[in-house]
């Protein structure tokens, strides 16, 4: 690792560096993010001589392949709030289809519908108080989309409904843990209900997944990088993309979520966050904490929360011989990852 990391330290950066070894170089792509100086990521060895696959790159955002439509700016809305308050209760256009309002949730302690009778809160998130910016729990507990403002909406980058949106606000760190190969870790505390990062890839055609799952020589390898973008899959819909929805593959560009282990009790979970409704098939993969996360904890989320086929398959002796097996250490482990 060392070594791996010795170019990058003392020539790039140089006027005479090789303009290819420093875009090949994972510290000088995760070194050029916006928000390297405030919430950096960092890779750390202390086990082995591993470094991470060359052929891998950093992104901060993920990469639309031409394949897949965008919808054009003319069909995209924003909602018309006069404030960014405004934008925590049901007249907001964006939250429409957030499924009930926030007077449900037990623990919302700061709902003012009763107050204010014609105000229900309902975006997914506690507004004030040590919880604010929190994802409320009744969400949490379930896998329901969240819907949050964006930038073509008229409230300010400040919104409280754009969390995700933000992005990251939390530095991450690659370590190499002792039997699972790379794993990611957080440096300071997190909160249950916080967001914590997007899953990134490239964004392909479920007919592209499908080539490169049939391409990789162990498709259980594939698998493992491949996301299907599919909350809102619907095969009888008009909508070719929500009829056979895009996946995102992490593979070989994608952010520090990519290297999250899996666990049979996982500390995060996966949520479908959408912005711009017109581009629902193009959701955001957003990693909350679902339990409050100590600093240096290693993050972990279920691969196949929900997914009741593989998790049957984890229990069926005939399947096992070719499953992944599971060292998550868990009471409840499954024994196999799939
Ligand atoms: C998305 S990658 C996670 C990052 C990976 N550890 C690495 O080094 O690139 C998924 C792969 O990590 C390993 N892995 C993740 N969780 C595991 C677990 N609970 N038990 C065993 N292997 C695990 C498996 O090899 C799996 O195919």
């Amino acid at each position: 690792m060392e070594a791996a990391m010795k170019p990058h330290f003392f020539n790039h950066g140089r006027p005479d560096s090789d303009p290819k070894e420093m875009e090949n170089c994972h510290w000088c792509q995760i070194r050029s993010f916006k928000t390297h100086k405030t919430i950096p990521i960092t890779i750390v060895n202390e086990v082995d001589d591993e470094v991470l696959n060359p052929n891998f790159r950093f992104i901060d955002h993920s990469v639309i392949t031409d394949d897949i439509p965008v919808a054009d700016d003319s069909f995209k809305t924003g909602c018309n709030c006069a404030s960014d308050e405004d934008c925590m209760y049901s007249t907001c256009q964006c939250l429409e289809e957030m499924a009930t309002d926030s007077d449900e949730d037990e623990d919302e302690d700061e709902d003012d519908s009763s107050r204010n009778p014609g105000r229900r809160k309902r975006f997914a998130y506690h507004s004030s108080g040590p919880k604010a910016g929190l994802l409320r729990s009744r969400i949490l507990q379930s896998r329901e989309p969240i819907y949050e403002c964006h930038k073509l909406c008229s409230c300010s980058p400040q919104c409280p409904n754009r969390v995700v949106e933000r992005g990251r606000t939390v530095p991450l760190q690659i370590f190499r843990t002792k039997d699972r190969g790379w794993g990611v870790r957080c440096p300071v505390d997190l909160k249950k209900g916080q967001f914590v990062d997007r899953y990134l890839g490239e964004i392909i055609t479920r007919k592209e997944a499908d080539r490169r799952r049939a391409e990789a020589t162990l498709a259980e390898r594939k698998d493992v990088y491949l996301f299907a973008l599919d909350k809102f899959e619907n095969a009888n819909s008009d909508d070719p993309l929500l009829a056979e929805p895009p996946e995102v593959d992490g593979e070989w560009m994608s952010g520090p979520t990519r290297f999250i282990n899996h666990s049979c009790e996982p500390n995060m979970r996966i949520f479908a966050r959408v912005g711009d409704r017109a581009d629902k098939h193009l959701h955001d993969l957003a990693l909350f904490a679902i339990q409050d996360i100590p600093a240096g904890e290693e993050l972990t989320f279920d691969y196949v929360d929900g997914l009741e086929e593989l998790d049957s398959d984890a229990h069926d002796s005939s399947k096992q011989k070719d499953m992944t097996k599971c060292l998550c250490g868990t009471k409840s482990c499954r024994g196999y990852l799939w």
